[in-house]
C-alpha cells in the first residue's frame, strides 16, 4: 500500500489559548510555537490538566485558539469558513481518540468506510480501500461486526482504519491505548511506529503511555504553558 498523498508539514505559530472569562480564567498556554514535518512522530506528554488534548484539537482544526495560527504547508486554516475547514479536515486529519466515537449501530466494514461516503467518493472505492486497510490491522475475520461485539483493541484498530481511510497529511491521536490492557496496548503502538514507518505518516499522539512516547522520534512536555523538548 502506497501513501500517494502528500504529507504537509504543519507549523503552529504563537498559540494562546484563555478558557474563561476575565474574572475567572484558565490561561493553558500562550505564545506556544510547534512544527510537525513530513514523516515525523512526535509525542505530547505531561500533566493531567496541562492542556495537551486542547493542544491537540487546535492542531487538528477542532478547536480555535485564543490567539495564534495554524498553518498548513503554509495555509492558515482558521481564516476559513467552518464548513471549509470541515471538508479540510475530513480530507487531511485522521484523529484517533482514547474513547474512539465509532458508531455503534454500524459495523466494522460501514465505520471505516464513512470519512470516504460522508467525501462523496463512490461507494465501491471506498470499500475496496477500506477492506484493504482492515486487512492490513488484521481485521478482516471481524468485518461484519458491530462495534459492541468488537474488544476494545478491536475497536481502537477500526478507529485508526477510519482515520486513515482518506490517507491523512496529519494523523492524530489522543491517549490511543489508555482505555486497553498492556498487551493490547503494546500492538497497537507497534502497529502506529509500523504504519509511520512504512506509509510516512506523519503523526502527533497524545500520551501518558512512557513505552509509547519512547517510540517516537520527538517527545514534546507541556509544562507551564510551553512545549520543551526531552
Ligand atoms: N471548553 C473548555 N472550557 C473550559 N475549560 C476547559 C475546556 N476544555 C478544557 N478545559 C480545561 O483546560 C484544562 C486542560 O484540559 P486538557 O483536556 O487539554 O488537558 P490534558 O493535558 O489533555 O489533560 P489529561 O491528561 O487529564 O487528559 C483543564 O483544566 C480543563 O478543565
Amino acid at each position: 500500500m502506497n501513501n500517494d498523498r502528500q504529507s504537509i508539514e504543519v507549523h503552529a505559530l504563537g498559540l494562546t489559548m484563555v478558557f474563561g472569562s476575565s474574572v475567572q480564567s484558565i490561561e493553558l498556554f500562550r505564545n506556544l510555537d510547534m512544527v510537525i514535518r513530513r514523516g515525523e512522530r512526535i509525542a505530547i506528554v505531561g500533566a493531567s490538566g496541562a492542556g495537551k488534548s486542547t493542544l491537540l484539537n487546535i492542531i487538528g482544526t477542532l478547536e480555535r485558539p485564543t490567539g495564534g495560527k495554524v498553518l498548513y504547508g503554509g495555509q492558515d486554516v482558521f481564516l476559513w469558513e467552518e464548513k471549509e475547514l470541515a471538508q479540510f479536515r475530513n480530507r487531511h486529519i485522521g484523529f484517533v481518540f482514547q474513547f474512539h466515537y465509532l458508531l455503534p449501530e454500524f459495523n466494522a466494514l460501514e465505520n471505516v468506510m464513512m470519512p470516504g461516503l460522508i467525501a462523496g467518493q463512490p461507494r465501491g472505492e471506498v470499500k475496496e480501500k477500506a477492506l484493504v486497510l482492515i486487512e492490513k490491522l488484521g481485521l478482516t475475520h471481524r468485518l461484519t461486526h458491530r462495534i459492541g461485539e468488537l474488544s476494545g483493541g478491536e475497536q481502537q484498530r477500526v478507529a485508526v482504519a477510519r482515520a486513515l481511510l482518506l490517507r491523512p497529511s496529519l494523523f492524530l491521536a489522543d491517549e490511543p491505548s489508555g482505555n486497553l490492557d498492556s498487551r493490547t496496548g503494546r500492538r497497537l503502538h507497534e502497529l502506529l511506529v509500523g504504519l509511520n514507518e512504512e506509509l510516512g505518516l506523519t503523526m502527533v499522539i497524545v500520551t501518558h503511555n512512557p513505552e509509547l512516547a519512547s517510540m517516537m522520534h520527538r517527545v514534546l512536555h507541556l509544562v507551564d504553558g510551553q512545549l520543551k523538548q526531552e
